[in-house]
């Protein structure tokens, strides 16, 4: 499991760690594990241009000792200096007394100049302190790099970021890799910020034992999924594997309700029943399906049900919603269900409920902009799963769950943006509704899902990348379980 904590567990936990140690010794480690991440990422360090940009703080101070590393190495370090009365003065020292030389950012005449040649750029202008966007001198220097085709290694964080939430207000540093110190913040972790962010490395400075049991994100890997995916026992039946309810599709969107049973199967139910009027398509694609076409609540033992992808709007639509909110089993509630949705009715479930929006309808929940809602993905999950009194799994390129209770975001590491198709959202939310049924908690049930949907999607898009369908997703589905627990 990777984990992020906030800006301010992190400073607390980096002042407790900081009074055991002598000081300075924690830069150090930062320093060390930076000049090495970028040593191995440059191969060959003598005679290799670098050059350092550097802010007013400690992150500053960071990059400043990192070169000094690396110019003992035999690298031709250059730190342009963005706060030449502020730049952290040991760090300054120790790459001067190391044959590195520095520039005056503010007055340098020409930044293409000073950045010709070099095979590798430090972003040290900020960390963990940094405020809003990068400011007009960090942006000129920022570009010339970029410009300069070198490689931008971010300290930290990519400058220009916010640290706590993924926001990026302004302007921000487009990093190749960053090399981050101590733990993950969630801004490393969460668009848009982590699209700057590029590959990350983590650097261990012996912060864990300091940091709260429960973090602020946690992204499942791989063997967390492994541990949670349900697999049939020597005495398994279908209702012990779960049954799950599938209350999609229209006359007029069929496709959906095929699409949500397909995610349903892919989930590994003992059962899936439909409900609704596409029972036709649904029987012609998946003849192992329960279908049944009276009111949900008549159509046999169910374990969790699934509503809402191609309901459309109408009264049929909303009275199958009604029924199946008023069950006592976990209920995900997706696409028209949540353009029906009853607040109040919600908040008064007794089982749980997972609404799974994609940015456009949590928009509509929260009486936002769709663009408000990319913009601040974490605050917008957890304010949906706040007001509503329900789990929420926020779709997109950062799919966030929240689970209204204040525990820890989940936030999901695998996809891609051919996943961006018609359709896969249902294929989501059948195979989600199969891992309530099986028994899985609301978060992790989502959490799992998103993460085997996103990698399904990738090895549905192979490699290199090609479109998917979203059919194509649910095929892949099986690929993907293999991955995760082989
Ligand atoms: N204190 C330590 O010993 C350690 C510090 N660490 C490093 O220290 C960093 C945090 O250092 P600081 O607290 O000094 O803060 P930063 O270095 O992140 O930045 C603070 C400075 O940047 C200025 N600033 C804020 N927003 C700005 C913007 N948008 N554009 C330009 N300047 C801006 C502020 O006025 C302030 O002077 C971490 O991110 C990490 O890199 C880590 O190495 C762990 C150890
Ligand atoms: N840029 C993106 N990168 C990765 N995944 C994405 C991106 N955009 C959308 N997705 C994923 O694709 C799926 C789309 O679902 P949704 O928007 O509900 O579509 P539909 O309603 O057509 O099924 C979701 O799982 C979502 O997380
Ligand atoms: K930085």
């Amino acid at each position: 499991m990777r984990t992020a904590y906030s800006v301010e567990t992190v400073r607390a936990a980096e002042r407790k760690l900081m009074a055991e140690l002598p000081e300075g010794a924690l830069m150090q480690r930062a320093a060390a594990g930076l000049a090495a991440a970028c040593a191995g990422l440059l191969g060959r360090t003598s005679g290799t241009r670098i050059v350092l940009l550097v802010g007013s703080g400690d992150n500053g101070g960071d990059a400043l000792y990192a070169g000094a590393r690396l110019a003992r190495r035999g690298a031709a370090v250059t730190a342009v200096l963005l706060a030449p009365d502020r730049a952290h003065p040991g760090g300054t020292e120790a790459l001067r007394a190391a044959g590195g030389r520095t520039v005056d950012g503010p007055s340098a005449a020409d930044p293409a100049r000073v950045m010709a040649g070099a095979r590798l750029v430090l972003d040290g202008i900020v960390g963990i302190g940094g405020r809003g966007g990068l400011r007009p001198d960090a942006r000129i220097w920022a570009q010339a790099a970029r410009e300069a085709g070198a490689r931008v290694v971010a300290v930290d964080l990519p400058s220009g970021v916010e640290a706590g939430t993924g926001e990026v207000a302004g302007e921000a540093v487009h990093a190749d890799a960053t090399v981050t110190f101590g733990t993950y913040k969630p801004g490393l972790l969460v668009d848009p910020a982590a699209g700057r962010a590029g590959a990350l490395r983590l650097v261990d400075i012996g912060l864990a034992p300091h940091l709260p049991e429960q973090p602020d994100l946690e992204a499942l890997q791989h063997a967390d999924v492994a541990a949670l995916l349900p697999v049939p026992a020597a005495e398994s039946d279908k209702y012990r594997r779960g049954v799950v309810g599938v209350v999609a599709g229209s006359a007029r969107y069929p496709g959906a309700a095929v699409l949500a049973v397909a995610g349903a199967f892919g989930g590994g139910a003992g059962a899936v029943r439909y409900v609704g009027p596409a029972a036709d398509a649904v029987i012609a694609r998946f003849p192992e399906t329960l279908v049944h076409a009276g009111p949900p609540h008549k159509a046999g033992r169910v374990q969790a049900w699934v509503v809402g992808p191609g309901l459309g709007d109408g009264p049929d639509a909303r009275r199958a919603l009604d029924d199946v909110l008023d069950s006592d089993v976990p209920v995900l509630v997706d696409a028209d269900g949540l353009r029906l949705l009853d607040g109040d009715r919600v908040g008064a479930r007794r089982a749980a409920t997972l609404l799974t929006p994609h940015a456009g309808e949590a928009a509509a929940l929260l009486g936002a902009s769709r663009e408000d809602v990319e913009a601040r993905r974490l605050d917008s999950v957890r304010r949906l799963a706040g007001e509503f009194r329900a789990s929420v799994l926020l779709k997109g390129s950062t799919t966030l769950v929240a689970d209204g209770t204040g525990g820890p975001v989940r936030v999901n590491p695998t996809g891609t943006g051919w996943l961006a198709t018609a359709g896969s959202g249902d294929v989501l939310s059948g195979l989600t509704g199969s891992l309530l049924a099986a028994g899985l908690g609301v978060v992790d049930a989502g959490s799992a899902a998103a993460y085997l949907h996103g990698l399904a999607a990738r090895f549905a898009a192979g490699h290199g990348g090609a479109p998917v369908r979203a059919s194509q997703v649910a095929r892949a589905l099986p690929a993907a379980w293999r991955s995760v627990r082989g």
